[in-house]
């Protein structure tokens, strides 16, 4: 027997989602998940409609984890429906998606998720923080009527804090993603690729910090890049559509922007194992949003 009797392994890659309501640890479990692989990025010549949150290679395995910005919505009645749609929109084209719900609790937040889970995706249920439990067979009748509601594909019991059943987690949604070539590649540490990472960073806080007030047309360059010996420093800006946006940014007295800018200066120092120093400027650039979606609707972005 010839060893060419093995065919080799065929790559998958596919978009993942993790959703769920606030504080069931869906960035915990994201950033255990992805780790400092995130910084090892760069994009390939390729469109993709989606926010990339961080990319996870695992042998010939890619995941592309993307943002749901619509979950993070807290009002009612039209604004919940206007975020429906988005949510809907967003998932529309995962291949996975990860319900992350807090062991042994279940609420109307919870509820209101599954009728937007995609029925073509591959629906994963996340039981996370199992380290929280006390009596560990309660986890069986919690998932029993959870799996009632809904059909998952699998349920995956999980402690994002401690790191634990995670690579069970990945096999399941690795079940899920297509087969086809990696969209991302990986690279050596370069500054183009955490440059963009970064940029990416500080757009999360700037999606988890002002939520659904600012609408989607914000954008965010790096602008200066400087690496001194022990210390990175960073301009960026943030481009908005209209003046009124720039007081959504700032927030009274600029409270809000200093917050966007202190955690994405943690999270970018501890992505480069640097110290660094930030600062975020905002930019109006009128209509600059419907260019910018025009341009995406043909493909580019
Ligand atoms: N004990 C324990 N705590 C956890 C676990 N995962 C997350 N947490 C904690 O739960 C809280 C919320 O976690 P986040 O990751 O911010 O939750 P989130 O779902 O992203 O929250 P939103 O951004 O509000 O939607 C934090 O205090 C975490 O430290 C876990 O597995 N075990």
């Amino acid at each position: 027997m010839s060893s060419s009797a093995n065919p080799p392994a065929s790559s998958r890659c596919g978009f993942v989602a993790i959703v769920g309501r606030p504080n069931v640890g869906k960035s915990t479990l994201l950033n255990a998940l992805i780790g400092a692989k995130v910084s090892i990025v760069s994009r390939k010549a390729q469109t993709t409609r989606h926010r990339i949150h961080g990319v996870f290679t695992r042998g010939a395995e890619q995941f592309v984890f993307v943002d749901t910005p619509g979950f993070q919505s807290r009002h009612g009645g039209a604004m919940n429906r206007m975020m429906n749609r988005v949510v809907t929109q967003a998932l529309a084209d995962v291949d996975v998606v990860v319900h992350v719900v807090e062991a042994g609790k279940w609420s109307e937040g919870d509820a209101n998720l599954l009728p937007l889970l995609p029925s073509r995706a591959r629906r994963i249920l996340a039981v996370n923080k199992t380290d929280l439990l006390k009596d560990r067979d309660a986890l069986f009748p919690y998932v029993a009527r959870i799996a009632a509601l809904h059909p998952y594909d699998a349920v995956v019991p999980v402690s994002a804090a401690k790191s634990r059943q995670l690579d069970h987690l990945l096999d399941e949604i690795a079940k899920g993603l297509p087969e086809g070539e990696p969209m991302f590649e990986e690279d050596t540490l370069t500054d183009r690729p955490v440059r963009f990472i970064a940029g990416e960073l500080i757009r999360e806080k700037i999606f988890r910090l002002v939520g659904d007030e600012l609408p989607y047309g914000s954008t965010v360059v790096i602008e200066q890049w400087e690496e001194k010996p022990r210390l990175v420093r960073i301009a960026a800006c943030v481009i908005v559509d209209r003046d009124s946006h720039r007081p959504i940014l700032l927030g009274a007295g600029g409270e809000r922007m200093k917050r966007i800018a202190s955690e994405a200066r943690q999270d970018i120092a501890k992505l480069i194992d640097t110290p660094v120093h930030l600062e975020i400027y905002v930019k109006v650039r009128k209509g600059w949003a419907e260019r910018e979606s025009a341009l995406r609707d043909l493909g580019y972005e």
